[in-house]
Order: C-alpha cells, then sequence, then structure tokens
C-alpha cells in the first residue's frame, strides 16, 4: 500500500520513480535481458479498455541455429478476480466467470496467442478458507465432461488454441481433485494432471477438501510445444518442477491462487527460479482481488473471526530458461499477460550453462533412497 492506494505493481513503482539510464539498470538488475514489447491488434486493446483488464505482451528471443527452424508460440495467461458475490447460486458464479473468462480468451486470440492457461480453480471462488463444505464442494466437476470442461473446448476448437483449464474436480468415484485439464487445439481433451503438494498453511485449508495427486508429472506433447502443469502450492517444490522438466516440458504453467500476506515478496523467485534451474520456460498465474463469504471463519492466528480472504496480488508473469522475465501483470486488475517465446531457447541454455550434465541425479537418487529410511542419520561430522 503506497499511502492510502493500493500498489497498482512494482513495474508502477519503478517507472514512477527512476528513469533513464537509472531505469534502465534497475530493470536490467531485476529483471534480466530487456524484452521487447509485443505490438498487438488494435482490436485487442480496444476488446482490453472496453471490458477493463490489462492487456500486455512481450517477445523472448532465442539466438538463431542452423539446423533448426525458431520453434516461436505465444503463450497467454490470465488472472482475474470472481465476478459475482459468493451468496449467489453455484450456477450464477460459475456461469460468470464462464463469461468473463470468454472475453480474456477473445483478447489473447486477438493477439495471437497459441496456448492459454487460466488461474487455479478459475471456475469457482477460493472457498477452501471456510471450511465449509455445501455449497463450494458443488463447484466441483468432470475434467472430461463437465460444464467448464465443456465450455474450454468449445472455445479450443472454435479459435484452434490449446487451453489449460485448472478445476476442482470430482471423478467418476466421487473423489475431489485439484485438477488442469489440458484441451487440444482440436477441442479434444488431451489429459489431465492434478495437483501434488497441497498447503497446510494460513487459510489455505485445501486438505480437508480434496486429494494428493497419484498421477506423477504427466507432459502434454501439444501442436505448440510440450507442456506441463505445476498447481500452485507446488511451486515451492524444487523437485516437482525439476521431474516436469525431466519429462520433457518445454514451458511449465503455474496457476496459482495466493495472497499478499503469505507469498508476495517469494512469488517473483520461485517460479523464475525454476525457469533457470530446469532450462525451461515458466508461467507464474495468479488470481486478483478480495473474496468475501457468507460466514464469519477463523485463521487460527488468535485474530477475530472475519468473512474475507485475500487480497489476491496477480502480477502474473512469465519467466525464460535464461533468467529474463516479464514484468508482471497489475496487483489489482484483471488481465491477459502474453509472452511469444522461441522454446529453441531451452537447448541453448541448456548447452552453456549445462545443468543437465552437472546436476548429478545419480548422487541425489541414491542418498534420497537412504534419506527416506526411517533409521536415516543426518550426514554429520562433528569434532570429539
Ligand atoms: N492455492 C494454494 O496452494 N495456495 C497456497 C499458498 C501459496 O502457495 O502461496
Amino acid at each position: 500500500m503506497a499511502g492510502n492506494q493500493e500498489t497498482i505493481s512494482i513495474e508502477d513503482l519503478l517507472n514512477k520513480n527512476l528513469s533513464g539510464v537509472e531505469l534502465d539498470e534497475a530493470t536490467r538488475i531485476l529483471y534480466g535481458k530487456k524484452l521487447e514489447e509485443l505490438n498487438l491488434s488494435e482490436e485487442a486493446h480496444k476488446l482490453a479498455e472496453r471490458a477493463d483488464f490489462e492487456l500486455a505482451g512481450y517477445i523472448f528471443e532465442a539466438k538463431p541455429e542452423q539446423t533448426r527452424a525458431a520453434r516461436k508460440v505465444r503463450i497467454g495467461a490470465i488472472q482475474n478476480k470472481i465476478v459475482a458475490p459468493t451468496t449467489e447460486s453455484v450456477v450464477t458464479q460459475r456461469d460468470a466467470l464462464h463469461s468473463r473468462i470468454g472475453v480474456l480468451i477473445e483478447a489473447a486470440v486477438l493477439s495471437g496467442v497459441n496456448i492459454v492457461c487460466m488461474q487455479e480453480t478459475w471456475h469457482m471462488p477460493f472457498a477452501f478458507c471456510t471450511r465449509e463444505r455445501l455449497p463450494w464442494t458443488e463447484f466441483a466437476e468432470s475434467a472430461e465432461n463437465g460444464p467448464t470442461t465443456l465450455f474450454c473446448k468449445q472455445l479450443a476448437k472454435k479459435f484452434g488454441i490449446v487451453i489449460i483449464s485448472p478445476i476442482l474436480e470430482r471423478d467418476e468415484n466421487e473423489v475431489i481433485w485439484n485438477t488442469a485439464v489440458v484441451i487440444s487445439h482440436t477441442g479434444e481433451v488431451i489429459g489431465k494432471t492434478r495437483k501434488n503438494h497441497i498447503p497446510r498453511v494460513g487459510d489455505f485449508n485445501e486438505s480437508t477438501y480434496y486429494m494428493e495427486s497419484t498421477l506423477g508429472h504427466r507432459v502434454f506433447e501439444t501442436a505448440f510445444g510440450k507442456i506441463a502443469i505445476n498447481i500452485c502450492y507446488g511451486r515451492h517444490h524444487p523437485q516437482n518442477w525439476m521431474m516436469f522438466a525431466l519429462n520433457g516440458a518445454d514451458i511449465i504453467f503455474n496457476p496459482s491462487a495466493t495472497v499478499g500476506g503469505l507469498s508476495e515478496p517469494i512469488w517473483p523467485i520461485e517460479a523464475r527460479n525454476a525457469a533457470i534451474a530446469n532450462h525451461v520456460y515458466t508461467v507464474a498465474i495468479n488470481r486478483v482481488g478480495t473474496e468475501s463469504f457468507p460466514y464469519e471463519f477463523t485463521s487460527g492466528d488468535g485474530k477475530p473471526a472475519h468473512k474475507e480472504f485475500g487480497h489476491f496480488y496477480g502480477s502474473s508473469y512469465v519467466a525464460a530458461p535464461d533468467g529474463s522475465r516479464s514484468p508482471g501483470l497489475s496487483r489489482i486488475r484483471d488481465g491477459v499477460l502474453v509472452a511469444e517465446v522461441d522454446l529453441n531457447a531451452c537447448r541453448q541454455v541448456k548447452d552453456s550453462w549445462g545443468f543437465r550434465m552437472t546436476q548429478r541425479l545419480d548422487l541425489y537418487a541414491k542418498e534420497l533412497q537412504e534419506f527416506i529410511k526411517p533409521d536415516y542419520k543426518q550426514n554429520i561430522l562433528k569434532e570429539l
């Protein structure tokens, strides 16, 4: 908060307070290689203005190669507030989000996007803070043919884009999961992946609602590259990113829902670090706004019961394998971030930094095998 005004973004603070060479130098040190802005269509900009959301785009270059053509892909990251109050019916809330996201996806399409990803459980409020079951569990739906997947399938087919749709899933056995559905540009579901690590921190009371994934680290081969999805809290687990990368992902999306008081200072670091450590592009997406619920809940911190959860601080960004990153979207507005990336950069950085060759996975595999044994003794030497 700057004075009484909510901070728009860290970039806004930098731009307001620095200029010229100083701004360039601060940007170079904080963001890496300077990214050219994408020239997005006037139609897309007009839509963003009319429907009141931010639209920004950047180009991540790779070097030209003699034996491989450039592999350029446009990624779209969508962040948004919920639309209808949480006191409205489940269907009203969900349908309102469907129509809002329809507009944001249209702007992404007008910006030439090939793969679009929404925030975690985008079709519902982040109601897990309440610990109440009804009506929130009614948002859970089939990953294959639930209303949200059907909605995304028709958009994917109409526009010829890949859609990553993170939802709360209820499977055929009535088990609930935190899932991302990957829909091909043909409109067919390629498959789904689920959240591997479930938070038990602050108001993120999610372990009482859904189960930990048993699907491993799936990578989806799409018409526009190999992609994986590391859902929200999974970004604190470096091994999670690593396994998606070892399975061949070029781009790892991190659809999230996280709040200022908990994670804002670490947000710019984690997905960016994962891009560097694993020679991949990462796309960190967070929801926006403060969500108000009908009944008070407590946070187990001695503070009074309350009805509000947030502020979700947006700030979605894209990071490249060389460590450069885009500016973040706003902390307070809905937005579409477009990034044109050349996937050839992944191997180029792999060849120059060489972490795949130096990471000594054999060493860690052996040590971890020992560590998980109940009688493991820490390898500490001390003076006798
Ligand atoms: N949704 C979710 O996993 N949030 C946990 C908070 C965080 O990881 O920042």
